[in-house]
């Protein structure tokens, strides 16, 4: 559980650095800061945010998921997810393929949709196990709130540097507006031994919406960079949060912000013998936005995307379908064959290894 003593981060495992940004000076408008986050974005699309000041919310969460996922297995089953493509609910473990012979996957989740805990008492979506009803007001909104400013923030800084007009990537990812964003507790059992070392416990993927906001304490999460045949570990830093960009605001920016290939393997070394929390709020836009480059709101992102094959970031679909379409066709239960798997990617670059 998290809060106990964990044996640390071992030291010869390959990882892979990333730029640590200050949110502080971030929010406060600090030029050369605001500069190093558009680096991070732009180059790999993931990077250390610290000063969040979201500790406490966080440990509140991860308290949450513990008692959450000790619930009784029939219990969780009664919040599933479904099979129509839908995220919010529960996620068992071995639900979702990790790659395209359909392996199955070593994580359980619960996701609750921002829709859902900003509307409290009213559903809007679906209801959550009596255990999160509970935390709704005082655990899930502070942590949903926090989040969605902190990622509101850093919309706004990429909206200024990509020549939006002003407020333009924010209004794509309104608090009103229903949309797939949703706080996830993730939890891993323990996966002791080499032999599911490699084994990833959520497979490659790119994330399906705008921005990541995640907390993790054991390593496990890896990244690989386009052409690279390595995974690398991203080491978990104390009160650091890991963020990223997603496919949706890559291909808004029309490939400007880049959306990073990762997967989540057993902690590295001693680190196995444990269980593996996490816990991510996902930003994403407005169900009824269409995802395109906003190439006629910016020349920038008019200019970006000459680079690329013309309907690259033509997506045509909605940010409803898309997220749907992705959720649906990674469920085992929907699998008829490799195809399954290749219904449920995004912007993925082929990762070299598996
Ligand atoms: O658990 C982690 O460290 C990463 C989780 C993740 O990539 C996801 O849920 O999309
Ligand atoms: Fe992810």
């Amino acid at each position: 559980m998290p809060g106990i003593t964990v044996p640390p981060f071992p030291s010869d495992v390959p990882t892979h650095p990333l730029l640590v940004i200050d949110y502080e000076r971030i929010k406060a408008g600090d030029q050369a800061e605001i500069e190093r986050l558009w680096e991070a974005a732009t180059t790999f699309g993931f990077w250390y945010l610290k000063n969040h000041v979201a500790e406490q919310e966080v440990e509140a969460m991860f308290k949450l998921g513990a008692e959450v996922f000790s619930l009784p297995f029939e219990e969780k089953l009664q919040y599933e997810q479904g099979d129509s493509g839908r995220s919010f609910g529960y996620k068992k473990m071995g639900g979702n393929a990790v790659d395209a012979s359909g392996l199955s996957d070593a994580s359980e989740f619960m996701n609750i949709a921002k829709d859902d805990v900003l509307a409290f008492p009213q559903m809007i979506h679906r209801d959550y196990p009596p255990t999160v009803i509970a935390a709704m007001t005082s655990v899930v909104k502070p942590f949903v709130c926090k989040s969605l400013e902190i990622n509101n923030t850093v919309l706004r800084v990429f909206s200024h540097r990509l020549g939006l007009p002003e407020g333009s990537l924010e209004a794509l990812h309104t608090r009103d507006q229903q949309s797939g964003s949703e706080a996830r507790l993730i939890r891993v059992p323990p996966m002791p031994g080499k032999a599911l070392a490699d084994r990833p416990t959520i497979g490659a993927h790119s994330d399906f919406g705008s921005l990541s906001f995640l907390h993790n304490i054991l390593g496990g999460l890896q990244v690989i960079l386009p052409g690279e045949t390595e995974w690398k570990y991203v080491k978990p830093i104390p009160a650091h949060a890991i963020c990223n960009v997603g496919d949706a605001l890559s291909v808004f920016s029309g490939g400007i912000l880049k959306s990073a290939v990762h997967r989540v393997v057993p902690p590295p070394g001693a680190q196995a013998e444990h269980e593996r929390w996490s816990l991510v709020f996902f930003t994403r836009p407005n169900n009824s936005q269409e995802l395109h480059a906003l190439v006629k709101d910016s020349p920038i992102i008019a200019e970006a995307v000459k680079q690329y094959p013309e309907e690259k970031f033509n997506t045509r679909s909605t940010a409803a379908e898309w997220f749907s379409r992705r959720i649906k066709y990674q469920r085992l239960s929907n699998r008829v064959g490799p195809e399954s798997w290749a219904a449920s990617r995004g912007m993925e670059h082929d990762p070299g290894a598996k």
